[in-house]
């Protein structure tokens, strides 16, 4: 250490932000593989044979295990047991395992194996859990939506696993210091990797002209790779912290059953936790279907190849000034003087504006709704600041539940008018989606720092444990929710591929047709009907999720101020 004054590692701010950078890139890694497969759902259609349900299955199965075999609330006991450092590198493994099945599932040599024949024939249902309703697999689900689902169960463990373990870890490095912007930079850096999501798992899985969806998982693994790598550098400067403070672990908190019931005694918990699952309902389970909600919506006319908006690196343009974007508005946190701060402002919403423009030149789905994680890189830490010195949290959770509101709505009745009208589709959609980024920003920004004013510091990694627990359910269900919902309110879409695929079938067995040419019938059937969904349905159980967040979160602005928990009261005072 340069500092001969300076005691510990995190005595040096220098090193405190480096802890933080390596667990907030190990997230970053996390979120992208979380949403890979989201933005190209209309290629897992047509490539792999998936229809809605089985995609929303899949997607769902992420947060199983976690709900239903509790184990986020093992993952807290293992947190609090065997401290931030050993729980950083087991999650980073479990992930890592769970995204290599996942890969294993959509690669190429899945099809035809053994394996993709077994699980056809094999777990169309778990006994117990079907008659239950909560079953993450069913009769007919495409084997290789079958073997992902497993390895997204797995996945889904690790990455919650260590959202616990990075706040954890930000609490032992930061607390007494500045630790609602470093959570806030966590929360912003996440965000980033969903908007790097959004661009590059579909530049991938079509990179050279050949479609490729496992090469869009594979990227995702190798981010993974590196996020356990962070988790291990980690790991060392966490034990020298460790050997510096001479604590053996974090052992202020220890998980204890008894603890449960004080947390779940509390009106305030359970306002916050279920207005968490209500608003993250809205939110991340949309992120999965918004791409194609978009697709479906604007009727977006991809450039020509060949032509300058088509080009490959106009892709790589467009994600160095979404960098553009994220690094000066996170910078504009850190500058002391007025006018530095309001410069770097400009230029990250200037290069917002570029890049809203690029995206609709490109007429890109996911290019354009990457801007809804990008505001959230700007704003969070901004928001994050406020109510660290200002206050005002209950108040911002209620403004949040109504913008996600009126955003859900505009998107199930005002942009599907707009369809015709391909520069007033996209700009009411930009519009919308930096809305909603905005929400996005709010909610996150004042719910996860409220969390600390409802409960004893000695039980807070068990708080946060629980209203995990309590949001994956909504997590968990969502996404199929959404799935069943759009196939019922498109049934003509099903019938369609069925027809095909019955035709088709009866050709081959005919000899009019050789197989190839009948899956490539059933594929461009499939494409078409993938961008023809109606969306307007599942928009609206989502607004109506908002309006339940909203009546919650009046309800507890009263309970605050009867109670004088204080969520309005600014952190720092
Ligand atoms: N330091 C704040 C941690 C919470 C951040 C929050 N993440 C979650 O709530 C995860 N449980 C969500 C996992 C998403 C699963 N698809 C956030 O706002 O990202």
């Amino acid at each position: 250490m340069a500092n001969s004054n300076l005691k510990t590692l995190r005595d040096s701010a220098a090193m405190r932000w480096i802890a933080l950078l390596l667990l907030a890139l190990a997230m970053f890694c996390s979120y992208i593989f979380m949403d890979i497969l989201s933005p190209i759902k209309d290629l897992m259609l047509s490539q792999r044979g998936w229809d809605s349900t089985a995609f929303g299955t899949m997607q769902g199965a992420e947060t199983f295990l976690n709900v239903f075999v509790f184990f986020l609330i093992f993952a807290g006991i293992i947190l609090d047991k065997m401290g931030v450092r050993f729980t950083a590198l087991l999650s980073g493994a479990v992930m890592l395992v769970g995204a290599l099945i996942k890969y294993y599932a959509i690669a190429d040599t899945f099809i035809g194996s053994d394996i993709e024949k077994w699980f056809t024939e094999n777990l169309n249902y778990i006994p117990g859990l079907d008659e239950l309703g909560v079953s993450p697999f069913y009769k007919g689900m495409p084997a290789s939506a079958k073997v992902a689902a497993i390895g997204f169960m797995i996945f889904g463990c690790g990455v919650e696993m260590a959202g616990i373990t990075v706040s954890r870890g930000i609490v032992k490095w930061f607390k007494g210091r500045e630790m609602a912007l470093a959570m806030g930079s966590e929360m912003a850096l996440a965000r980033l990797g969903v908007a790097t999501c959004m661009i590059f798992s579909p530049f991938f899985a079509k990179l050279g002209g050949n479609v490729s969806v496992s090469r869009s998982v594979a990227f995702g693994v190798v981010l993974l790779m590196i996020a356990l790598i962070m988790f291990i550098v980690y790991f060392f400067m966490d034990k020298k912290l460790d050997e510096q403070t001479g604590e053996a672990e974090e052992k202020d908190g220890p998980f204890k059953v008894s603890d449960i019931g004080q947390i779940l005694s509390s009106s305030g918990f359970w306002l916050v936790a279920l207005l968490c699952v209500l608003y993250y309902s809205a939110i991340f389970p949309f992120q999965k279907y918004a791409v194609n909600m978009l697709q479906c919506n604007l009727h977006l006319t991809t450039p020509e190849k060949g032509s300058f908006w088509a080009d490959d690196s106009v892709t790589i343009v467009q994600y160095v000034i979404m960098l553009i974007v994220a690094a000066a508005g996170f910078a504009s946190n850190f500058m002391k003087k007025k006018d530095l701060k309001y410069a770097m402002l400009v230029v990250s919403i200037i290069s917002l504006l570029v890049y809203c423009y690029m995206g609709y030149m490109r007429q890109s789905a996911e290019a354009i709704f990457a801007v809804f994680p990008l505001l959230a890189v700007l704003i969070t830490p901004i928001l994050g600041n406020y109510v660290d010195h200002k206050g005002k949290a209950a108040s911002m959770l209620i403004l949040g539940s109504l913008l996600l509101i009126a955003c859900h709505l505009t998107f199930a009745f005002v942009l599907p008018l707009c369809g015709n009208s391909p520069v007033g589709g996209v700009v009411i959609a930009y519009i919308t989606i930096l809305v909603l980024g905005a929400s996005f920003s709010l909610v996150p920004a004042s719910l996860w720092p409220s969390v600390p004013k409802l409960v004893e510091p000695k039980i807070i990694g068990s708080a946060y444990a629980l209203i995990f627990w309590i949001q994956n359910i909504g997590l968990w269900l969502f996404p199929l929710l959404i799935g069943k919902v759009l196939e019922g309110t498109n049934p003509e879409l099903a019938a369609k591929i069925k027809a095909i695929k019955e035709t088709t079938k009866h050709a081959v067995e005919a000899g009019n047709m050789t197989i190839q040419e009948a899956n490539a019938q059933v594929a461009a059937v499939s494409e078409n009907v993938a961008v023809s969904y109606n969306y307007t349905w599942p928009l609206v159980m989502l607004a109506a999720l908002g309006v339940a967040a909203f009546f919650l979160g009046l309800l507890l602005k009263a309970v605050d101020k009867k109670k004088g928990i204080g969520l309005e009261e600014p952190n720092i005072k």
